[in-house]
């Protein structure tokens, strides 16, 4: 994505609202000379109608010249943001696992929020100033040399002696800007890890260590804003004193001037006005150029976060057919990435149509990696993971993630609604398709007995449920996708046995129309799966069911006695 690019998409705006402004500065630059007339006027006793007329006009024409230009840069600078916020949202959600993996969440938040903010002001705001100040200077500058070139450069030595400091004020202004920047995303990040993981904190105690950690994070952003704010702060007092030292020269030697004769006093008034009108354009000149730095540093970090790698999605392109075994591994083979130790060993297995196949093993494993590999959130290193036969490499991904039910460990479930969580892979999802999901769950009583029902607010990630159900409504969710594929991430770790009793013929059943691959941590609820693939570092090590595993397997009886006495 190219952040300008955009721009470039609502240019009509931007250059009409340029082109409004810089209208308005000619209405500005002219009202000095219109002045000039009607001291004219007094002076040779003429009619004060028109002069009065003509400054009235300009007045007028200025105000509503200066309103529409600032409503159309206002709106272009919405619309800039807007395209790049969207555009950025869908690159992010598309991206590589990954990739995203390396980002942290607090900057990406902060480059999403805070930098397109700044980028609307680069690119809107602040360019059109620098064209509108910068053709108000132009002009002024031209029209003083006009009336008097003398006095023009007495005031140009003393106003560029300013400008001199001031651009080398805003140039300060930028680099401890792009400084200030990175700390407020430093302490935005530091703050949104604590968020995720409220409850640890507490658990842990560690609200001061947390609080005092995060404060170090503010004060750092405090001291580089406060030097911001220091340095900008001396921006308009630069020019305020150029221009009082031009005035007091101007005023002086051109009193001096209009006494001998040598100059007539309406140019002085008129100069003297231009003067004035010259000081505000050449600060936001000044200021713009800042902005626009500020700006770019902004742009540049959207366009890293916008360059994040993608996944390859072809919506567009035919499903690939397939024919065999719900999925496959053929000698797979995986590392994470930037990291040497391999994860998965040159492991094969086939997983039937139909069924139920448990994968154990002990922690870290590997087990939960299989189905990160199935969903192809990662490629394997070396090896094939098939689908129905076909590779998956080849698939649109559509195709893929359209097939599979995924109930992840942690049960990803957001705020919202309970039925704004059950329908979220299925929108259109009819009410008795819900009613026959959540009864398969075992949750219709649950969800019934609460005085809002399906309309129950959940807060973050699914609070207000216990962990039980929480998993039961993620299974739920699941279903109502009509998979072909289920995979089941310890998927019933937190059910009472009452309830776990319930869910065990809920995933036999499930298994007799479609594939479930059930990754279980208590042998209890797998007993009865048509096979069981132990994994054991990485590889696999025995395939059987419960009753030949139990005989053959010794690291499967560690598992099952294990899991006897902590059941
Ligand atoms: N995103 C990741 N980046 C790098 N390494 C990872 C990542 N996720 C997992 N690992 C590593 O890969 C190995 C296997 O992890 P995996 O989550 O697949 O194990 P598991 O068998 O599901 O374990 P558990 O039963 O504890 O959930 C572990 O050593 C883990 O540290």
């Amino acid at each position: 994505m190219n952040v300008w690019s955009i721009a470039r998409g609502h240019r009509v705006l931007l250059l009409a609202g340029t082109i409004l402004g810089i209208l308005g500065s000619a209405a500005t630059l002219a009202q000095p000379l219109a002045i000039g007339e009607m001291i004219k006027a007094v002076a040779g006793d003429r009619s004060l109608f028109v002069p009065i007329l003509l400054a009235a006009a300009l007045f007028v024409t200025d105000a509503a010249l200066a309103a529409a230009h600032a409503y159309a840069i206002g709106r272009a600078g919405e619309n800039i943001v807007f395209d790049i916020r969207h555009v950025l949202t869908a690159r992010l959600l598309r991206s590589r696992t990954a990739a995203f993996a390396r980002w942290e969440q607090g900057d990406v938040f902060t480059r999403m929020v805070t930098d397109t903010s700044l980028a609307r002001i680069c690119m809107a705001q602040a360019l059109a100033q620098i064209v509108t100040s910068g053709f108000m200077v132009i002009g002024g500058i031209a029209l003083m040399a006009w009336i008097d070139p003398l006095l023009l450069a007495v005031t140009l030595l003393c106003l560029g002696l300013a400008s001199v400091v001031s651009l080398l004020l805003a140039r300060r202004v930028r680099k401890v800007a792009v400084i200030n920047r990175e700390d407020t995303s430093d302490f935005g990040s530091a703050l949104m890890r604590v968020l995720g993981a409220m409850s640890t904190v507490k658990a842990s105690r560690a609200e001061d260590r947390e609080t005092e950690r995060i404060t170090g994070f503010a004060r750092k952003a405090r001291r580089s804003g406060v030097r911001v704010s220091a340095l900008s702060a001396m921006l308009t007092p630069a020019m305020n004193v150029g221009t009082q030292v031009a005035l007091t020269v101007v005023i002086a030697w051109g009193m001096a001037r209009v006494a001998t004769g040598a100059m007539p006093p309406a140019d002085l008034t008129s100069f003297m006005m231009y003067l004035f009108y010259l000081v505000s354009p050449l600060v936001m000149l000044f200021m713009s150029i800042a902005q626009f730095q500020q700006g770019r540093a902004a742009l540049d970090r959207i366009g890293e976060l916008a360059g994040i790698e993608q996944e390859e999605l072809d919506p567009d392109a035919a499903p690939v057919a397939t024919r065999g075994h719900a999925i496959a591994f053929d000698r797979v083979s995986f590392s994470y990435p930037g990291s040497e130790e391999p994860v998965l060993d040159t492991v094969s297995f086939t997983v039937p149509d139909k069924g139920l196949t448990a994968i154990v093993g002990p922690s870290g494993a590997g087990k939960t990696t299989v189905f990160q590999l199935i969903e192809r959130f990662y490629g394997p290193g070396s090896g094939t993971v098939l689908l129905g036969g076909t590779d998956t490499a080849t698939m649109p991904l559509e195709q893929i993630r359209g097939q599979i039910g995924y109930v992840e460990q942690d049960h990803s479930l957001m705020r919202g609604t309970i039925r704004e969580n059950l329908t979220y892979a299925a929108p259109d999802a009819s009410e008795k398709d819900i009613a026959d999901a959540l009864r398969m769950a075992h949750l219709g009583e649950v969800i019934r007995a609460l005085p809002d029902g399906l309309e129950t607010e959940l807060g973050e990630r699914g609070a207000g449920l216990s962990g039980g159900q929480k998993q039961r409504l993620a299974i739920a969710r699941t279903l109502l996708q009509r998979p072909h594929i289920v995979l089941l991430d310890e998927a019933t770790a937190n059910l009472d046995s009452e309830a776990e009793d319930a869910l065990r013929d809920t995933i036999t059943a499930i298994s007799g129309t479609c594939a479930v691959i059930a990754i279980a941590h208590r042998i209890s609820t797998i007993t009865q799966a048509d096979q069981i693939i132990v994994l054991d570092r990485g590889g696999v090590r025995a395939t059987g069911t419960h009753t030949e595993l139990t005989t053959t397997d010794d690291l499967y009886q560690r598992l099952s006695r294990h899991q006897e006495v902590a059941a």
